[in-house]
């Protein structure tokens, strides 16, 4: 008797333990949806939770307290080679921002996929947030700009571009990884080549179907030295709260690059969904990789050639960026 006594309240001891155990855990987990939780925590949570199911897909798109997946209000249409997903990768760290990892490819590529897969491409966000896509191949089909004026016509739309003397090369290595390349001295001649200065003349095509204000042009060059300043001009762009400040992103000396600063809680949000190198927080060696070698006589001819087409494109977008020039005659 006195045995079945002691064995009931150390049971009963046992289930008021456990039942505290279970309050407490419970209490500590954050309600995404309550508003007690600070603002910022239940965004971050957001970005962390981007590959669970859709949480509601009844309620209006605007819908803050509404978890799912929502088409983009924004894409970084091109240029391949020209920082893209460092732009993308780096804008993922504003709260309002939610970015779609892989390059989707749906309005060049997979339009007969439909919406329902396209939307299903997309991040988890809240209403507040902006989806971001990119596909650096939409900015070289007029189709593609079509279909993505169709779908939205006041989409807002980024474009990063990049000194042709840094982008032939950097194009070169990733094509030389996958293809039979002719030398670097041969392909410089080819149109192919050619086409890839050719900024001014896709640029000219996206203004034919969106207005100029939709539009932002970046510079590559911009955004490897001085990351903060080209988020900046995009939080400005997209109409967001400022949310950018100089200790997201760290100088990696090795890396030649700026990387995220992995002690910023914000970097831990993002950190499982981004190609980064865990121990440096960069980006993994398929960004900055090494170029080939180009003697100063190639150098000259790229310098020269890229010329032309720069200062077209400087006339048509209306700014300047400081691209290489080529030597004054009397110093060559
Ligand atoms: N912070 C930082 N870290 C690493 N790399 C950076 C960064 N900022 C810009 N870049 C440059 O991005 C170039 C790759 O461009 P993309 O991402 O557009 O390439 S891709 O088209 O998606 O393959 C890549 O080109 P390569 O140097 O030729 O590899 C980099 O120079």
């Amino acid at each position: 008797m006195e045995y079945n006594s002691l064995f009931s309240f150390k049971v009963l001891v046992v289930a008021v333990i456990i039942s505290i155990i279970v309050l407490t855990s419970l209490t500590m987990v954050p309600n995404l949806y309550s508003h007690h939780v600070p603002y910022s925590h239940a965004i971050y949570e957001v970005k962390e939770d981007i590959h669970s199911q859709s949480l509601c897909t009844d309620s209006s798109d605007d819908d803050d307290n509404c978890l799912k997946r929502r088409l983009p209000k924004c894409l970084i249409i091109g240029f391949a080679k020209c920082g893209t997903y460092a732009l993308i990768s780096f804008l993922a760290l504003h709260p309002d921002i939610a970015t779609a990892n892989d390059e989707v490819g749906f309005f060049n590529n997979k339009f007969n996929k439909g919406f329902e897969w396209y939307i299903a491409q997309m991040p988890l966000s809240k209403g507040s947030q902006i989806t971001i896509e990119k596909t650096p191949g939409y900015v070289l089909s007029m189709t593609a700009l079509e279909r993505i004026h169709d779908f939205n016509s006041t989409i807002k739309l980024m474009i990063i571009v990049r000194d042709p003397v840094n982008r032939v090369p950097s194009l070169y290595a990733h094509y030389k990884e996958k293809n039979d390349l002719p030398t670097f001295t041969k392909w410089i001649k080819s149109e192919e080549y050619v086409n890839k200065m050719n900024y001014h003349q896709h640029i000219a095509q996206v203004y034919k179907v969106f207005p100029r204000e939709q539009v932002l042009v970046l510079c590559e060059e911009s955004l490897e030295d001085d990351p903060l300043s080209v988020m900046k001009e995009v939080e400005s762009f997209l109409g967001l709260q400022p949310a950018f400040n100089k200790d997201l992103f760290v100088f990696n000396l090795d890396k030649g690059f700026y990387c995220f600063n992995k002690s910023h809680p914000r970097y831990h949000a993002i950190s499982q969904v981004l190609k980064i190198i865990p121990e440096t927080g960069c980006f993994s060696k398929a960004k900055g990789r090494e170029h080939p070698e180009i003697s100063p006589e190639l150098m000259k001819e790229v310098v020269a050639n890229a010329q032309p087409y720069n200062e077209r494109l400087f006339q048509l977008i209306g700014k300047r960026f400081n691209w290489t020039q080529p030597l004054m005659n009397n110093t060559q």
